[in-house]
């Protein structure tokens, strides 16, 4: 950290200013740095984003099998879909550090020595920085002028990766995030400035916010440490259900007795296979907006189910899933077995779910309740342990939801065939 004797201060004439925190003799440097104000703005702890309590004091490569005792206790709170992103994100984190000393021992710099300090850094950097290559709404109309120098920020813009044009904008970097705010971002490639333009009022006195972008609750405490408490963007996600259930259905076809005439263990791979083929594995999901299988967790179950449901082999049930997606007349009867298939496979996800949320919002009360009777320090960050409560009181939302749709009149203890 920069060496400084001077620090942000109010004063009652003066209002904000910088305070002696020492003696300063006549002729010293006010300053080791010009950054160094900025940096004393930056906050001193990420603790309630989950990769500061991962990574721990000392750097690791595989934080999946290491980490504290509060470590394990956040991946185990956390729904499985952050645990994988949270997972990579160490993994980005460990490369960077890796690659920064291999720059600076090659520039014959020595290496970092505080993991600590790097994991600070990297967080302060990927909670406030702006991306260059981020550019909505630049002027497309308006004078031949205003046109021309919106054609010039484009092409600026274009000519960055922008996966490697990061900036931290002291100031612009102390606006928070509201899921309501509405802006347009552009580099002015004249002024060399990145403007942030609002295209909503702020009447005086009120906070001023931005949107950091669609975001549900899972990507906000894993990037930034806080949820919204209404925050439109909710879905249930289920990869994992999904790769579950071909993992258990192999599980059933290799021990069937008597052994299934057509179905045989590997074509649960083959359909997999199949819809990786047609990129329509992964991102399954079920929404708050219509509590209904998106399109491809539609048609990933549709292929998976109808096999060993109507004892095809993989080759005939890909035939006709492709028909179906061509949207050719349905193939008889079988089709309402497998939209009830569907249906139930669902309310038994649902259940699951609401199952696991409500038994992670009890574990998550209990621990905080019992890290406050005991006074034992306080091992896990509460604020993180409420953030995490609520992305499950979502899903236990979501999926309670969907079983009352699926069948309105009854309070659901069982579904299936
Ligand atoms: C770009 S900074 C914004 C300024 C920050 N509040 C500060 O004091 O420096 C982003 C961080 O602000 C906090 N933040 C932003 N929007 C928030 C919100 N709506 N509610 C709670 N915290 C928020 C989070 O800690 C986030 O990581």
């Amino acid at each position: 950290m920069p060496k400084t004797k001077i620090t942000l201060a109010y004063f009652p004439d003066t209002f904000r200013g910088m305070m002696a925190t020492k003696d300063i003799e006549a002729g010293e440097p006010l300053s080791e740095s010009r950054w160094c104000s900025y940096i004393r703005s930056i906050p001193r702890d990420f603790g309630t984003i989950p990769l500061c309590v991962l990574a721990g004091n000392a750097p690791c490569s595989d934080i999946a099998t290491a980490g504290s005792e509060s470590s394990r206790w956040v991946m185990a709170h956390m729904p499985h879909s952050m645990r994988l992103r949270v997972i990579e994100q160490h993994e980005r984190l460990y490369k960077d550090w890796s690659a920064t000393n291999t720059f600076l021992e090659t520039a014959g710099m020595g290496r970092l020595d505080r993991w600590s300090h790097y994991v600070w850094a990297w967080l302060a950097v990927n909670t406030r920085c702006i991306h260059l290559g981020q550019h909505t709404g630049a002027a497309k109309t308006g004078t031949a002028g205003a046109k021309r120098h919106a054609a010039l920020a484009d092409e600026l813009v274009e000519s960055i990766d922008s996966t490697d044009s990061m900036a931290l904008a002291p100031v612009l970097d102390l606006l928070n995030h509201s899921a309501a705010a509405d802006i347009a971002t552009r580099f002015d490639p004249v002024s060399r400035q990145f403007i942030i333009q609002t295209n909503c009022a702020f009447g005086k006195g009120q906070e001023a916010f931005i949107r950091y972008g669609p975001h549900d609750n899972r990507f906000m405490i894993i990037e930034y440490g806080f949820v919204l408490a209404r925050n439109p963007y909710q879905v249930l996600e289920l990869d994992h259900a999904v790769s579950l259930w071909t993992e258990a259905a192999k599980a059933r076809l290799r021990t069937a007795r008597p052994r299934s005439l057509m179905m045989h263990p590997d074509d649960v791979d083959v359909l997999v296979s199949t819809l990786k083929q047609h990129r329509m594995w992964g991102n399954f999901t079920i929404s708050l907006d219509d509590l209904e299988p998106s399109y491809r967790l539609h048609a990933a179950l549709r292929l998976l189910l109808l096999a060993e449901q109507q004892s095809m082999t993989s080759k005939q049930a890909v035939r006709q899933w492709e028909r179906w997606r061509r949207g050719e007349p349905s193939a008889g009867p079988g089709d309402t077995d497998i939209e009830a298939a569907i249906q139930s496979w669902v309310c038994e996800i649902c259940q699951n779910m609401a199952a696991l949320s409500g038994q992670m919002m009890d574990d998550i009360r209990e621990s905080t309740d019992q890290s406050r009777s005991h006074d034992a320090g306080d091992p896990i960050n509460r604020f993180l342990a409420h953030c995490l409560s609520v992305v499950w009181r979502e899903i236990s939302d979501i999926s309670e939801r969907c079983l009352a749709r699926i069948m309105p009149d009854q309070r659901v203890m069982s579904c299936g065939p």
